[in-house]
């Protein structure tokens, strides 16, 4: 017994008649409150009262239909529960209701209703003692064996739950604290039971008696637990955890059957998930990160958005390459085979590269400038990206960069946002799966700009050799090394790449092909990788190498490749369709649908085609320039080279100059600079207007147009052209059909030099062109200039205007050759 004197309940107590739930001495429980009678006591008694003494109240269970209580007091089960009114909730519409909280504090029984209305009231006895300090020997020795008895299944049930849940392992410490004759009423009210054996423990006033009926209660759970644990998919160890990874739920709901097979899965994954990230070797930093978000995913419940999202996270975590690289197995010499074998010409690009290598070679380590191959589309920029990761044993990862214009797409989203991303990067490393792999940043030249940030400025950190060991992508959020990855990087144009990431790169410039180059590459790369892609044999179809300049001059206008080899695709697929359509697979197909007979093979014969096909091409030229008041300059693209036709003509005005097709700011002073030149040096040459006048502007207006007017043209390299072309248009004379030029003019009449002058001879010398005038300071450039090009062509290198015009008009340009002054009036 205890020494302190046990606590009263008041004699009188307002009684609860409820219907639902059995409330236990111990434990809590909410209850509704929506019966006349109840919603009086709420009203009455507990609403209005201010002493703690107005709290309590008597708790009858299984009152038949308290709702029809309207008028006699129904039987009332003889034993209840004195509770502590802990909390009242409701609103009084649409109608008055209420919920309250209650904790059952004893036993009494009901000796006599005092008042029935408007609640009832009654005198009660005490039935349990209330004490205030527990002496749990005492109460031990009194219980004796059937205490312990039930004490042990009570730690036995307790145990086999996931103890790292704060609330079990609070349970498990209250069996210890509390008297041992609470335990039956408390572990009643949290084990799966009935309202009828709730209601027989709540009978059950002997302390005895009580235990010896909750013992077969506790049996019968842990029984369950075993049940459903042999019933689940063995898993190693992990069992128990599994069965309890979510035990909040499961200490007030105890299964006896099976839970759903879909959350044991997702149990089992997240224990997984726990191993992986103990053996995933990543930083302490990072796996810091990752012990935390596990602790967290554990207790969440898996109905919250937040649970796929961190769980996403984490299976990123543990899959992303931290520590796993290839090893490099560079040998340069295999490199150079391997680059010669991939790819022919590019000699300069698979120099600079094979230097690039060596240099990593002899230095071992990674850090060094990055590659930028820059030139037109379809010139083998990717692909020789994909054999510098093929010669170095290393996986290679294509970045699109065209079109970027959020930073959060280099480097991902916070994980705050709906929907959050890792950034390209991160995302591309968890592709390959390993931290040394080559990145080919695509059309750097092409990322755009937006509010969202500037992806360019992200990409700094990214290829910044100084910073990016530590690149932190907003998604992740722990840093990690990029330092181990070979990044390089391709621009169509290094005009519109930002300045501070071109100060990162070194600059490769891949010209397009000439005419030749790309019959060999035809015939090397594309031509037998269309054969294999449609599952045809040389023997089913062969392509001659007249056929192919054919379609190259014909068919296609490209610096690069691209458009021929799609050509060669489309001759595959024809010839595919009639071999599928039962023709025997060796024979061959008739010539006409891919050559045009059996003596084109012949080589004299293909010169010959190839000799009329530049005919034809130098003819269509020369039918525009039969007229004064042409010239055909050279202009760069980012799409390789091109010949392009400045027109001018004269009528009588005001002295106005017009300008048409798409001009940018720089052209348009060329002209002016031009017209300026010409006028201060009319009489020189004899240039008058169609009155006479050396003033070539009196009275008369100029309009220069320069064709293909849907693209845009700036730069100061048709300087020379638009002087040709005014200089033809006020001398009357013709300029020489084959020449075309390009340089940029002073206005002393001085020539400079400009850029791209490999891909506009390839251009002059596609469309069939015979002479070239640069700029005298571009000579050097003609070394890159392949010799079988050069070999057509005769070049004129000018330092200033007297040059180009000498050049470009038959028998030069000088007063004294010029009979046609009187013409010129005309
Ligand atoms: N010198 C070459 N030798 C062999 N094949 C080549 C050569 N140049 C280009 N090719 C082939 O042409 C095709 C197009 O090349 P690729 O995709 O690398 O061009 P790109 O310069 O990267 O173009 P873009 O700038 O449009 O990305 C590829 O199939 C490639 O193998």
């Amino acid at each position: 017994m205890s020494s302190v004197s046990p606590i009263q309940i008041p004699s009188r107590l307002p009684l609860l008649l409820t219907h639902e739930g059995v409330l236990l001495p111990g434990s809590t429980m909410r209850t509704s409150v929506d019966t006349a009678r109840n919603l009086q006591l709420v009203r009455g008694r507990l609403l209005k009262g201010t002493s703690l003494q107005s709290t309590i109240l008597g708790v009858i269970p299984n009152t038949p239909d308290p709702a029809s209580d309207a008028q006699d007091l129904p039987p009332l089960h003889r034993i209840g529960t004195a509770a502590l009114a802990v909390q009242v909730v409701g609103s009084n519409w649409p109608k008055p209701h209420y919920t309250l909280l209650i904790t059952g504090l004893c036993r009494f029984q009901i000796v006599q209703v005092l008042k029935e209305k408007p609640y009832p009231v009654a005198e009660v006895e005490q039935l349990d003692r209330l004490e205030e300090f527990p002496n749990t020997c005492k109460t031990r020795e009194e219980l004796g064996e059937l205490s312990e008895q039930f004490y042990k299944y009570a730690v036995q049930l307790v145990e086999m739950l996931d103890m790292s849940v704060p609330a079990v392992a609070k349970l498990r410490r209250l069996l210890d604290s509390l008297p041992r004759e609470a335990l039956p009423d408390i572990l009643t009210s949290i084990i799966r039971t009935s309202n009828k054996e709730k209601l027989q423990i709540l009978d059950a006033v002997s302390l005895e008696e009580r235990f010896k009926m909750t013992i077969p209660l506790l049996v019968r759970q842990i029984e369950g637990l075993k049940l459903l644990q042999k019933t689940r998919k063995p898993k190693q160890d992990d069992d128990k955890r599994v069965i309890a990874i979510r035990p909040i739920r499961r200490i007030t709901h105890i299964p006896g059957i099976l839970e759903d097979e879909d959350e044991d899965e997702d149990n089992d994954d997240i224990v997984m998930l726990e191993k992986k990230i103990k053996t995933s070797n990543m930083p302490e930093q990072a796996h810091k990160v990752c012990v935390k978000e596990i602790k967290r995913l554990k207790k969440m419940p898996q109905s919250m958005p937040e649970y796929a999202l961190t769980r996403n996270y984490l299976e990123l975590m543990v899959e992303l390459p931290w520590n796993k690289s290839t090893t490099d197995r560079l040998d340069i010499r295999a490199a150079r085979i391997l680059l010669d074998n991939d790819h022919y010409a590019m000699e300069k690009l698979k120099k600079r590269v094979l230097e690039y290598l060596a240099v990593r070679q002899l230095k071992n380590n990674l850090k060094g400038p990055i590659l930028c191959f820059v030139g037109p589309p379809g010139v083998g920029k990717t692909s020789v990206g994909r054999s510098v990761a093929k010669t170095l044993g290393r996986e290679f990862h294509r970045i699109a960069l065209g079109g970027v214009c959020d930073q959060s797409d280099i480097r991902g989203h916070r994980r705050t946002y709906v929907g959050s991303m890792p950034g390209r990067i991160i995302n591309g490393l968890k592709t390959v799966g390993v931290n040394n792999p080559v990145f080919l940043l695509d059309e750097v030249d092409k990322l755009g700009k937006s509010l969202q940030g500037d992806p360019a400025a992200a990409l700094l950190e990214v290829l910044d050799p100084e910073q990016n060991h530590n690149f932190t992508d907003h998604y992740l959020n722990v840093a990690f090394d990029l330092s181990q990855v070979l990044f390089i990087a391709t621009a169509n144009t290094t005009a519109t790449i930002p300045p501070a990431l071109l100060d990162r790169m070194e600059i490769i410039q891949v010209p397009g092909y000439t005419q030749e180059e790309k019959i060999e590459i035809a015939h090397r790369h594309l031509i037998p990788k269309q054969l294999e892609q449609h599952g045809l044999t040389p023997q089913q179809i062969q392509i001659p190498q007249a056929t192919t300049l054919a379609i190259i001059t014909r068919y296609t206008r490209e610096a690069g490749v691209r458009s021929l080899d799609r050509k060669f695709g489309a001759i595959c697929r024809a010839v595919a369709v009639k071999v599928a359509e039962g023709q025997p697979k060796e024979a061959k197909l008739d010539r006409s649908d891919v050559t045009e007979g059996e003596g084109f093979r012949d080589h004299i014969l293909e010169k010959a085609i190839i000799s009329l096909i530049i005919f034809l091409l130098s003819s269509k030229v020369s039918e525009r320039l039969s007229q004064p008041g042409v010239a055909i300059g050279l202009a760069w693209t980012p799409l390789g080279g091109k010949i392009m036709f400045v027109e001018a003509s004269r009528m009588d005005g005001e002295g106005q100059l017009t300008l048409t097709g798409q001009l940018g700011d720089v052209m348009k002073e060329s002209a002016h600079l031009a017209i300026s030149w010409l006028r201060s040096n009319a009489k020189k040459y004899h240039l008058t207007n169609a009155f006479g006048s050396f003033d070539l502007l009196d009275n008369t207006d100029i309009h220069l147009h320069f064709p293909a007017g849907a693209v845009t043209k700036d730069g100061p390299s048709a300087g020379v052209t638009i002087v040709t072309c005014l200089a033809s248009l006020f001398s009357g004379r013709l300029v020489r059909s084959d020449v075309a030029m390009t340089g940029e003019i002073t206005l002393r009449g001085l020539v400079l030099p400009v850029g791209g002058i490999k891909d506009k001879v390839l251009a002059a010398h596609r469309a069939g062109l015979k002479q070239i005038i640069i700029p005298q300071r571009n000579e050097k450039d003609l070394e890159e200039i392949p010799s079988n090009v050069k070999q057509d062509l005769s070049f004129v290198t000018a330092s200033c205007l007297d040059d180009v015009l000498n050049a470009a008009f038959d028998g030069g340009f000088t007063v004294k050759t010029r009979p046609g002054l009187i013409n010129s009036k005309l």
